[in-house]
């Protein structure tokens, strides 16, 4: 044995190791000292491993907002071994959204993203980059099109039909209606109908079958998506996984993707019928009443691929599902128990309809932009109760600097969209008030339901990550809104008073569904035609 070959081999080795450990060692420090130089944003004491963790409960919407009352409209967080800043305030989030922009516009890689999101393959969770540049200007150009979202309008106005048409049974039968599954169900079907071609709720529904696994699937979908996981801010938790959520995301990304893979194969099966049929390159064939998934179909794929990679389909028509049904029934439900709570509001409501509509047709589409109350009234919806608490989280992509502060390269950032409507600074001292009044404009111009310059209500979000859907948003809410109150009168159950205790999530609903008593307001023949 060469002693000597041994012993320079473990010289070097160990020479390397003592390098490591001093590289890291120098690195680590330079950190820690830069961050000293550099000022981050003031925030509540952290303890450590857990950082501030511990300081929040279970509506952590509105423990931020607290943070931001004591520490000043920018406030710094460690949540585990993740920096995290939040704020209430218009102008810091004009400079988030709009001036950092290019900075700020990333997401972070959540486990629940991951999983339930093909690997942050979609739209609304992946991080910026040249994929969520392709999937968005799908979404774009392709999908959310004007003349696109126009040529869904008339399905649209069957589900508002088939929504009277539920609430007039429920009248009939002396029922209590439960406007969470009313609303819910107008959401999906219109939703469904426009993605997949099909509806999962009423008479002319998918199936009993199919529809309850759906929408037991997006139930726990929803939930996954709107849990805060320790395992994202602890690494440790992981592996231990005490309520065993990573696993249960794992059994919703199995079913969801089969589910997903299930629709994919039917539109396949009618399009090469359809082809069969008829020549390709017919107007009708290409046009038709295609639905989203028709139109994915079509489209060609990435480097010269003949058609699009079916997780990138699958992606896509999850996140719309995600995007579209949950964030337009909960503003839904929270507008009309606002509006039942307050009677006068309702009487303004149903003054403006019975202007603008009469009281011989339904609501159409088109009354919607002459409905300026209606449209204080989603404002005030929007101010108190916006669909998402901070919206989905955005991600910085590199080190940068907001009022002078240190803002280090993958801090998560909580725009808290709930605090901004609440903000004293901004809004008068009522803000715990229901009172559209404040929103209306007075040179006879129309009122409208964005951010606007003064950044004081939020809700589609602004810069790269705005909503891209929301000009059909506006249309679920307010054409369901705009026909339940233009066809009935709205009072709570007798006896019982409307509760509005919020619970916390990816949308924030009310913990208790809305329960309340219709009574018709328009001629039968209105009903029945
Ligand atoms: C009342 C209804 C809706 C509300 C309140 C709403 C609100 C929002 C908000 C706050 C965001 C996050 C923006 C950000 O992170 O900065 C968002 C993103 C998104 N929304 Fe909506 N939305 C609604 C309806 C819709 C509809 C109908 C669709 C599509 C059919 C849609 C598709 C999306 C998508 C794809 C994103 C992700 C955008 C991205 O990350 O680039 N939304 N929405």
């Amino acid at each position: 044995m060469d002693f000597g070959t041994v012993d320079s081999a473990s010289v070097t080795l160990a020479s390397c190791a003592i390098l490591l450990l001093l590289l890291t060692t120098i690195l680590l420090y330079l950190r820690v000292t830069h961050r000293k130089i550099e000022r981050l944003p003031p925030g509540p004491p952290r303890w450590p491993v857990f950082g501030n963790l511990l300081q929040l409960g279970p509506l952590p919407h509105k423990d931020f907002a607290n943070f931001c009352e004591k520490y000043g409209p920018l406030v710094y967080l460690r949540l585990g071994s993740v920096d995290a800043i939040t704020t209430n305030d218009p102008e810091i989030i004009r400079e988030i959204l709009l001036r950092q922009d290019e900075i700020f516009a990333s997401r972070p890689k959540t486990l629940a993203a991951v999983h339930l999101a093909y690997g942050c393959g979609d739209v609304a969770l992946a991080p910026l980059g040249p994929h969520w540049k392709r999937m968005r200007r799908i979404c774009m150009e392709h999908l959310l099109t004007t003349k696109r979202l126009e040529s869904y309008a008339e399905q649209r106005a069957q589900e508002a039909r088939h929504l009277v048409r539920d609430v007039w049974s429920n009248v009939q039968a002396g029922e209590v209606v439960n406007l969470r599954k009313l609303l819910g169900a107008f959401s999906m079907n219109n939703v469904t109908r426009m993605l997949l071609g099909k509806q999962y709720f009423g008479v002319e529904s998918a199936g009993p079958d199919e529809a309850m696994e759906f929408m037991n699937v997006t139930h726990e979908l929803f939930w996954l998506l709107g849990i805060i996981y320790l395992g994202d801010y602890l690494p440790i938790w992981r592996w231990l996984d005490p309520f065993g959520w990573e696993k249960k995301m794992r059994d919703v990304e199995k079913r969801i993707d089969e589910f997903h893979m299930r629709i994919i194969e039917e539109h396949r099966k009618v399009q090469s019928h359809l082809e069969e049929k008829c020549d390709k390159h017919d107007q009708n064939f290409k046009e038709g009443t295609r639905d989203f998934v028709d139109v994915l179909l079509a489209l060609p794929g990435e480097d010269g691929m003949e058609h699009m990679d079916d997780t990138d389909i699958k992606a896509l028509i999850q996140d719309m599902i995600a995007a579209a049904t949950d964030t337009s029934s909960v503003t839904n439900e929270w507008a009309m128990a606002e509006v039942i709570k307050h009677p006068q509001v309702l009487f303004k409501i149903q003054q403006e309809l019975d202007t603008v509509v009469g009281r011989n047709r339904m609501v159409t589409e088109s009354d919607l932009p002459n409905l300026n109350y209606l449209r204080c009234v989603v404002r005030e919806t929007f101010r108190m109760h916006p669909a998402g608490p901070f919206m989905i989280p955005h991600e910085s992509i590199k080190p940068t600097q907001i009022n002078g502060y240190y803002i280090p390269a993958k801090t998560r950032v909580f725009i808290n969209t709930h605090a901004l409507g609440r903000n004293k600074k901004i809004w008068n001292d009522d803000i715990d008030v229901f009172r559209p009044e404040r929103h209306e404009v007075t040179d006879g111009s129309r009122v409208e339901i964005s951010h606007g310059l003064d950044f004081k209500i939020l809700p589609f979000s602004a810069g790269k990550r705005k909503c891209p859907g929301a000009p059909l948003g506006l249309v679920f809410v307010l054409m369901a809104l705009a026909t339940l109150f233009h066809c009935f009168d709205w009072v709570p159950p007798p006896g019982e008073e409307i509760d509005t205790t919020e619970v916390y999530g990816m949308t924030m609903p009310k913990v208790k569904p809305l329960m309340a008593i219709a009574k018709p307001r328009l001629p039968s023949h209105v009903f029945l035609s």
